[in-house]
């Protein structure tokens, strides 16, 4: 039986594919929810729908193939229509903290490249200020524990991230530091903080990157708009 939250997450990964119209080019996030955002979509790709989409992740691009979902390289396309992903925390602010799977830089630039960026989560992911959740920061290999000491100086405590007992290594071959902070009181800041950390490639922090967040709840689903009314959808 599902949980509650995989519940949730199922609604508003279904929901997501709503905003998904006939020969767009999407970016496909990552993550558990995305992953029924995908099974949706393959499901209408099935019965004549002509999309495709780029994935920002292995992991992504193998659900695409299982599902139909047609692919295009990145370097093929100039820009995306959409992008559907997930986050580890979003604030009131439509600023996010995501990587919580590893896959933080590709998502950045696949959302980076998309018109309308669509983010998908349960409640459990909505915050007052970003930072319980540690934030990754994907780091090169080489001298990573020097790296972390000068991240240290800056005001956190950055973890090594393993996975089964191995070191982590994203798909672009590099390692993830999860920082915790006691306060993030100025994201932006610190977001050029880290990113000005030489062995630094990108920071989890996702900052005026989205536009349409949709949280699922317990009995129905909240869809926030910057700049427009609150919508809500009850079961
Ligand atoms: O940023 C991500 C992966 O790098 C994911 O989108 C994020 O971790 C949310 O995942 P899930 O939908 O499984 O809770």
């Amino acid at each position: 039986m599902m949980s509650d939250v995989d519940l949730k997450k199922k609604a508003v990964g279904e929901k997501a594919v709503e905003y998904i119209q006939d020969g767009m080019t999407i970016g496909l996030g990552s993550g558990s929810t995305v992953y029924w955002m995908m099974k949706k979509l393959g499901a209408l790709v099935s019965t004549g729908l002509n999309v495709r989409g780029v994935p920002s992740s292995l992991r992504t691009e193998k659900w695409a193939k299982e599902f139909g979902i047609p692919l295009v390289y990145f370097s093929e396309v100039s820009r995306l229509d959409v992008s559907i992903d997930g986050a580890d925390e979003v604030d009131r602010n439509f600023n996010l903290v995501k990587g919580g799977g590893g896959s933080l830089l590709r998502e950045k630039l696949v959302n980076d490249a998309a018109d309308k960026r669509i983010i998908v989560v349960d409640d459990s992911k909505r915050v007052q200020q970003l930072g319980a959740f540690p934030v990754p920061v994907e780091v090169v290999q080489f001298g990573w524990e020097n790296t972390a000491k000068k991240l240290v100086s800056i005001g956190c405590e950055p973890a090594l991230r393993f996975v089964d007992g191995e070191r982590f290594v994203s798909n672009n071959g590099n390692y993830i530091l999860d920082c915790q902070f006691s306060n993030i009181s100025d994201p932006f800041t610190l977001h050029e903080q880290i990113k000005r950390t030489l062995g630094v490639v990108e920071t989890g922090l996702f900052l005026n990157m989205t536009e349409t967040i949709i949280v699922g709840e317990e009995e129905g689903m909240t869809i926030l708009k910057k700049c427009a009314p609150v919508e809500s959808v009850k079961y």
